[in-house]
């Protein structure tokens, strides 16, 4: 495997009549990675996964896939698969003889193209028999998932992977393409769950209203320190109102009065540890301190939000 990037992109902007999709957008997956691609509805995800699957064309920018530039002629690139708004499936076929289908599109039977095993990969060689119009849309995107598999792509592209599978389908489905990543393959894939992307990605683009606001990893990305809101169950829940309202830096946040049990503050890590280490000086035992939300859903509302706001 050479040190190619799978996706160079610079400066990439498309627009759909008067709204601006995407606007001026850099991206860099590495060979081997798992590449995530969150943001609010409407962002602008979909968009570029189309552009990287060749469905449509920038206006502007240069796209470069797998080391090639990318034209302006309509067509999927070389050695790359997966799919955008929900994998393209013939209902009215099984599981096996839709990918059948997609094998002898490319002049090859089910047995050579390895059919039965992208099956196995993505766990669904017990309904491989089914009718599609049967299937949950979980397994729509385990066939779409197989269907991609079937090419043995270099870079994957896949929108909303995740979307409708039950938590033991998705662990499954996050072993493939660590398994896929493990072996030199690249994967691009949105969503809009940032713990799904902590566990899968190695790198993160959040993008609103068309541009990036983050690219890094998801560690990176937590461990911006940007004041958060954190519960605090106490042992004196008046108390530490009391110490919380006089400590510099901290903000409480839920005012409903003094007898609530747990406190909502927030407050930036420093300003935190000054009241825990005050509330055990003062005899209050903390017995709960933890973000309402968790530190990278914080960073990524606090990005997109300033996005927002500042369009
Ligand atoms: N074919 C199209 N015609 C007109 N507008 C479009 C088209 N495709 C996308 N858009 C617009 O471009 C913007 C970006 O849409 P896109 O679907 O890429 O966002 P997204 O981040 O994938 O959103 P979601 O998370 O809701 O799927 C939106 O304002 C959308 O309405």
């Amino acid at each position: 495997m050479d040190g190619t990037l799978a996706v160079r992109a610079r400066g990439i902007t498309k627009c759909f009549g008067d709204v601006v999709a995407l606007d001026g957008i850099d991206l860099d997956v590495a060979p081997g990675r798992i590449h995530g691609l969150v943001g609010p509805n409407g962002a602008g995800k979909t968009t570029l996964l189309g552009l990287l699957l060749g469905l449509a064309v920038a206006d502007s920018g240069s796209l470069d896939i797998l080391g090639r530039p990318v034209g302006r002629a309509l067509a999927a690139p070389d050695a790359v698969a997966g799919f955008v708004d929900g994998p393209g499936l013939y209902p009215s076929l099984t599981a096996k003889q839709n990918l059948a289908a997609l094998a002898a599109l490319r002049g090859r039977d089910s047995a050579t193209a390895g059919v039965e095993d992208v099956l196995g990969q993505v766990g669904l060689t017990d309904v491989a028999d089914e009718l599609v119009r049967g299937f949950s849309l979980g397994m729509r995107q385990r066939l779409g998932l197989a269907a991609a598999l079937l090419t043995k792509p270099r870079l994957l592209v896949l929108d909303e992977p995740s979307n409708g599978l039950d938590p033991a389908g998705k662990q499954h489905v996050h072993g493939v393409l660590t398994h896929l990543a493990d072996g030199g393959t690249s994967v691009v894939l949105s969503s809009h769950r940032m713990d799904d992307v902590d566990a899968l990605c190695s790198e993160v683009t959040i993008i609103a209203t068309g541009r990036v606001v983050f690219s890094g990893s998801p560690s990176e990305l937590a461990a911006e320190d940007r004041g958060l809101d954190y519960r605090l169950r106490t042992s004196d829940p008046e108390a530490a109102r009391r110490l919380a309202t006089d400590t510099a830096g901290i903000a409480v946040v839920d005012d409903a009065g003094a007898r609530q049990e747990v406190l909502v503050v927030r407050a930036m890590l420093p300003a935190l540890d000054e009241l825990v280490v005050r509330l055990v000086q003062a005899g209050v035992a903390v017995r709960e301190l933890a973000p309402v939300v968790s530190p990278l859903e914080a960073a990524f509302l606090a990005l997109t939000e300033q996005q927002e706001s500042s369009r």
